[in-house]
């Protein structure tokens, strides 16, 4: 009987699995959670599911070091880091040798001591600069501050020739043309101003913007434009957080950076153009990328040379043969200069004048010995032999920088499982940031390092801390511009010591330091300065 009435009957196939359906919801535990399914409780599900997927991994990446016990679900401190805070950091400094935060995705640990500090600077193999999120974008992906190893050792090989003694010592001119136009303005400033003291940091901002160029491109960039761009990089600054938006949305602060960056270059390239026909005119070296450029000329009559079956003796062969660089390859890379230069010496530059001011006996040690060094006539020029030979004038320049060292972390990127300590490796993709500070810090290697004492500097006894030396990298990445920088900021202030008197209005926040990609005064230095009798 069934079975015929089966066989006589039809039944759809899909009324029958509709039914069955039906009949596995009506009953069980899995019936009941599927029949209670919707679209919001889906969503609460995986949003539960990569919420517990975030907290593991940052368990698991953070395991044996010091950190927050949990991460702010994906985010992290990521508010912290649009507004980073000097004493915060300070504070994760003291917390333990490592430690670490966790921004979106990015794991980031902290090496404070000087030997971990050492230690990632000088594992190329494991690890790799890397410049903060939105540099690439700025700076574009092919510059050569993001080759790695053997690439990288090369490009910087062809940049050496360009801050030798030799080639430093041709930039001075250029500089001290700067320093006496706007040492004028300084005054001029301060008189228009009733000599009340004002914040000073935006103009030597601009100083050593207008310092950089005339040292990088020379006359190739007219004054207004060098204005524009010393005022358009606070745009660039201000988009170089640790971690941006990964699409740059307009209007926003990596839109305005974006646009900066791209004027920048495209001036730069302006630049390298003009400097090639100049030079191939004959025109005498005056500035780094006039240098460059004779270099990668020399190299070419080289090569034709060689090519016509010449034989070119040994001495006549450049020290580095170079390849031709196009307009805009070369404006990149003086870009870089730019971007590695601008806030760094903007920060010591704050601080050398702020310093100074509030500690006369010493600025008279400088003054005395820049008079001295140029036999009592103020307007005589700084040469090189004069760099050298000042004794007070470097001492005040390095403990500064060491006093208040303008870069206070570099971050680096593991390139695969690194590890950092016996009881630590850092998951391959995690940053790690050396710390600079407590290395410049360490009351072993500077006794009293919260105190600004030069002397230090004058006994010799500081020199031989060369491991604490932080300031300015260590390894194959260390900075290619030191020696230039601090010639620079020593002739700067020697300079200023003999021409110019300024006075500085402490306020609370003159010693507490802001974080603005370097570090500067929080109340950015108030001064106002007159000529000097
Ligand atoms: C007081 C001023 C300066 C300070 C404190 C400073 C500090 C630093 C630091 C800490 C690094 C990273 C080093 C590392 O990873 O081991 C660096 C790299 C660099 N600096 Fe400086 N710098 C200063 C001025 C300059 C100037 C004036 C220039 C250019 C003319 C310059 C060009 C560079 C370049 C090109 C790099 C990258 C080198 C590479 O990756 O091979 N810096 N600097």
């Amino acid at each position: 009987m069934d079975v015929l009435a089966n066989a006589t009957s039809f039944v759809s196939p899909l009324a029958n699995a509709n039914s069955k359906i039906q009949a596995v919801r009506a009953s069980g535990f899995v019936g009941r959670i599927v029949e209670s399914l919707n679209i919001w409780t889906v969503l609460l599900t995986v949003l539960l599911i990569l919420v517990t997927y975030d907290q593991y991994s940052y368990q698991w990446r953070k395991h044996g070091i010091v950190g927050p016990s949990w991460k702010m679900p994906f985010i992290g401190p990521f508010l912290e880091s649009v507004h980073p805070d000097f004493y915060k950091y300070k504070q994760k400094w003291e917390s333990g040798d490592l430690s670490c935060v966790s921004v979106f995705h990015k794991f980031v640990v902290i090496a404070s001591t000087r030997d971990m500090a050492r230690k990632v600077f000088n594992s190329p193999a494991f690890l790799k600069p890397t410049v903060v999120d939105v540099a690439p974008k700025l700076l574009r992906p092919t510059n050569w501050v993001f080759l790695d190893g053997r690439e990288h050792v090369e490009y910087r090989k062809g940049l050496n020739g360009l801050f030798t003694r030799q080639a430093l010592e041709v930039y001075l001119p250029g500089q001290e043309d700067v320093y006496n136009r706007y040492f004028k303005n300084f005054v001029a400033m301060s008189k228009e101003n009733g000599m009340k003291p004002k914040p000073w940091m935006p103009v030597f901002r601009e100083l050593m913007c207008a310092v950089s160029c005339r040292t990088f491109v020379g006359h190739y960039m007219s004054d207004a434009i060098v204005k524009r761009i010393a005022h358009d990089y606070y745009l660039i600054t201000a988009a170089m957080e640790l971690v941006n938006f990964p699409i740059i949305l307009p209007y926003t602060k990596t839109w305005y950076g974006k646009k900066a960056a791209d004027m920048a270059l495209d001036e730069f390239a302006k630049c390298a153009a003009k400097c090639k026909v100049r030079m191939a005119a004959g025109g005498d070296v005056t500035c780094i990328m006039d240098a460059w450029v004779k270099q990668m000329m020399d190299s070419e009559k080289y090569r034709e040379r060689v090519a016509r079956g010449e034989t070119v003796d040994q001495s006549e062969k450049p020290p580095q043969l170079l390849r031709d660089f196009t307009d805009f390859e070369i404006a990149q890379t003086v870009f870089t200069f730019l971007f590695a230069s601008q806030d760094a010496t903007s920060s010591a530059c704050t601080w050398l004048f702020q310093i100074m001011a509030d500690r006369p006996e010493i600025l008279d040690k400088v003054r005395e010995e820049n008079l001295r060094l140029r036999g009592g006539d103020r307007n005589k020029p700084f040469d090189m032999d004069m760099l050298e030979a000042m004794v007070w004038t470097r001492a005040v320049v390095k403990e500064t920088l060491r006093y208040r060292p303008p870069v206070i972390f570099v971050p680096y990127v593991a390139k695969k499982d690194f590890p950092v300590s016996e009881n630590y490796t850092l998951p391959k993709g995690s940053m790690i940031i050396p710390a600079i500070w407590p290395a410049t810090h360490d009351p072993e290697a500077y006794p009293n390092p919260d105190s600004f004492e030069p002397e230090r500097w004058i006994t010799g006894d500081a020199d031989k801390q060369v491991k604490n030396w932080l300031v300015f990298g260590t390894g194959p990445h260390y900075c290619l511009g030191q020696t230039y920088a601090q010639l620079n900021l020593m002739a700067m202030i020697g300079k200023a010591s003999i021409l110019l008197d300024w006075v500085h209005e402490p306020t609370p926040l003159s010693e507490s330091i802001e974080v603005f990609a370097t570090i500067f005064p929080q109340d950015h230095c108030k001064l106002a300065f007159s000529e000097r009798p």
